[in-house]
């Protein structure tokens, strides 16, 4: 399996090809790419951990290389929030970025699994899916909006407020990535029924503002980098796993499924050796969840609308 990191010299990438250097399959390549000059010195760094993937380190024009035969792709280049911002108003940079990475992955590596960490995701990722349509390229079982953040931060709240260990913790999360749109479905995690609906509601609130809860701690100095590097790596693992034929991997992921709720969704996912194969229900959900997915509705498709406004006005441009 060949994985590229692109914004790897970043306060998310850097940790991540981390992680995926010492968790990647052995046999594995690693393709570190970023407009930092000294990303080349990231991969020589990482080069020097004693595992069975080898890193190669790439900047500047050399993005075509990176890509090369790449079998999955992860996005987290682009700017992070500061105080004061919501994840919205890093559209305008983050827009373009993600445009000219994702077209550069259509023409060099078409069938990459490609898992888009770039805020906002909610809107990021369809519009990369109408740069791949342009491209004559789009799959979407092979594209993929990272949330799975959402996802540990609701295992680390349930297991501290039920007292149990965060491996017996499995919260759904479904919906989107930016406040009102991510929704735990804390109603479905055993031994729920003994937290009241007024502190389910808290922890729902707690979950959605977890970024921001974020990025006022770091004063300025820029957003989760340390946990989403875990859940990137979380999630782009279990891509290759599935990749790699493991039968059964299962992640919640924000793809264009069946759209039964909006176009983009949050759901859980099972990985095959094509991308994802597979969305599953979302349950049983409690009344207050249900009021919860009928209101982020709205939201989830104005966010989809940016994304794919912004994208047809862009491949014209970029023609
Ligand atoms: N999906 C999620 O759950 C989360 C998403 N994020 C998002 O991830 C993104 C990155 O965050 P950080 O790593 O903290 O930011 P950062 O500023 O530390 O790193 C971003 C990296 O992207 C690189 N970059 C910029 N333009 C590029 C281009 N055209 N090609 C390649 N690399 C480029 C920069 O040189 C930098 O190294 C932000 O948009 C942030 O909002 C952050 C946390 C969670
Ligand atoms: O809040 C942000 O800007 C970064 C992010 O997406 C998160 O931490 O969930």
């Amino acid at each position: 399996m060949k994985v590229a990191v692109l914004g790897a010299a970043g306060g998310i990438g850097q940790p991540l090809s981390m992680i995926l250097k010492n968790n990647l399959p052995a046999g594995s390549k690693l393709s570190l790419y970023d407009v930092a000059p000294f990303t080349p010195g990231v991969a020589k760094d990482l080069s020097h951990i004693p595992t069975d993937v080898c890193v190669d380190g790439f900047t500047g024009d050399d993005l075509p290389k990176a890509l090369e035969g790449a079998d999955v792709v992860v996005i987290p280049a682009g700017v992070a929030r500061k105080p004061g911002m919501t994840r919205d108003d890093l559209f305008k940079v983050n827009a373009g970025i993600v445009a000219n990475l994702v077209k550069n992955c259509a023409k060099v590596c078409p069938k990459a699994c490609i898992c888009i960490i770039t805020n906002p995701v909610n809107s990021t990722v369809p519009l990369a899916a109408e740069v791949l349509k342009a491209e004559g390229v789009y799959d979407k079982h092979r594209l993929f909006g990272v949330t799975v953040l959402d996802v540990l931060r609701s295992e680390t709240f349930l297991s501290e407020e039920l007292g149990v260990s965060t491996a017996r913790t499995v919260v759904p999360v479904i919906g989107g990535h930016s406040g009102t749109t991510i929704l735990p479905l804390i109603s479905q995690v055993i031994n729920a029924d003994v937290i009241s609906d007024e502190r389910i509601a808290e922890l729902t609130t707690r979950i959605q503002n977890a970024g921001t809860e974020v990025v006022e701690a770091k004063v300025g100095a820029g957003s989760a980098t340390l946990s989403m590097a875990t859940a990137g790596a979380r999630f782009a693992l279990k891509v290759v796993r599935g990749l790699m034929g493991e039968p059964g991997v299962t992640e919640y992921g924000y793809t264009e499924g069946d759209g039964k709720y909006t176009k983009f969704f949050a759901q859980r996912l099972r990985f095959g050796t094509e991308g994802w194969d597979k969305t599953y229900d979302i349950g049983k959900i409690s009344a207050f969840e249900q009021k919860c997915l009928d209101e982020l509705k709205d939201v989830l498709n104005g966010n989809i609308k940016k994304g794919v406004d912004f994208a047809t006005e862009w491949v014209q441009a970029n023609k």
